[in-house]
């Protein structure tokens, strides 16, 4: 379902910010199916490039296209970000609001979010409660909801599980793996080496701004093609 989405090709792509160059030249090209993992440490430019696929970065050089077209690959994506951004809503009232938006009833909004929360495993959490009492875990749990609920083609997460604990990653990755497997592109990031295993089809791996290496996660774990990515993969802390 997502092949007249992708590719998506990223073509001598560059952001610079404040008189320096943040992200670049980078040229990458998305296809298929699977779960494409941003990998590279803190700084590395892996929010720039998500949030630069996703429309919303101003570009200082190159290209973005979807094979469909921006403006039906905008409608048929969705993005989780790292600090999910609360409304001051009920939970349910959160999750819901996509299809709202969309001009679906309240009560079949509604209805559709209860199940969505339940997919997610929202569970023993008082669905009309403000969001705003969720603890760290929950709260992604909603933003993964709430980005679902559209039923998007593809989905971008912004480290959807950095200060999570174990037992909440855990579910989180579940769902990822679920909806990778009913058919939804994933792209996200992480600097979790251990994550990026667990999930990755592709690892897109960065550092200081530069793209290393695109490549089959099982080749790029095999052998990494620069000492920036061996290093990175060791858990050694290069400088
Ligand atoms: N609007 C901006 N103005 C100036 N610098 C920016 C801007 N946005 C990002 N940067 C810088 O660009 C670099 C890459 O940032 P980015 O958030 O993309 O990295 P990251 O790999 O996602 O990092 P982290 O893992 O810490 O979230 C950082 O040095 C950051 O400070």
């Amino acid at each position: 379902m997502v092949t007249n989405l992708l590719p998506l090709r990223i073509t001598d792509l560059e952001l610079r910010r404040a008189g320096r160059r943040i992200l670049g030249p980078i040229s990458l090209t998305l296809e298929g199916r699977g779960i494409t993992v941003v990998l590279g440490p803190n700084g590395s430019g892996k929010t720039s490039l998500l949030r630069a696929m996703h429309g919303l970065e101003r570009l200082s050089a190159g290209r973005i296209d979807w094979a469909c077209g921006e403006a039906v690959a905008r409608a048929r994506q969705a993005f989780v970000f790292q600090t999910p951004i609360l409304m001051r809503r009920s939970v349910l009232d959160c999750i819901a609001y996509p299809l709202v938006l969309d001009g679906v009833g309240r009560r079949a909004a509604r209805a559709a979010a209860r199940a969505m929360a339940d997919s997610v495993g929202l569970t023993g959490v008082a669905l009309d409660a403000p969001a705003s009492v969720l603890s760290g875990g929950e709260r992604q749990k909603m933003a993964l909801a709430r980005a679902l609920i559209r039923q998007p083609q593809i989905l971008f997460l912004d480290e959807p599980c950095a200060n999570l604990d174990n037992a909440s990653t855990r579910e989180i990755e579940t769902v990822l793996l679920r909806e990778s497997a009913r058919g939804v592109r994933i792209v996200m990031s992480t600097h979790n080496v251990g994550q990026a295993r667990r999930l990755a089809d592709e690892i897109v791996f960065l550092f200081a701004g530069r793209l290393h290496e695109a490549a089959p996660a099982r080749e790029f774990f095999a052998g990494p093609a620069t000492p920036e990515a061996r290093a990175h993969i060791a858990g050694d802390l290069p400088t």
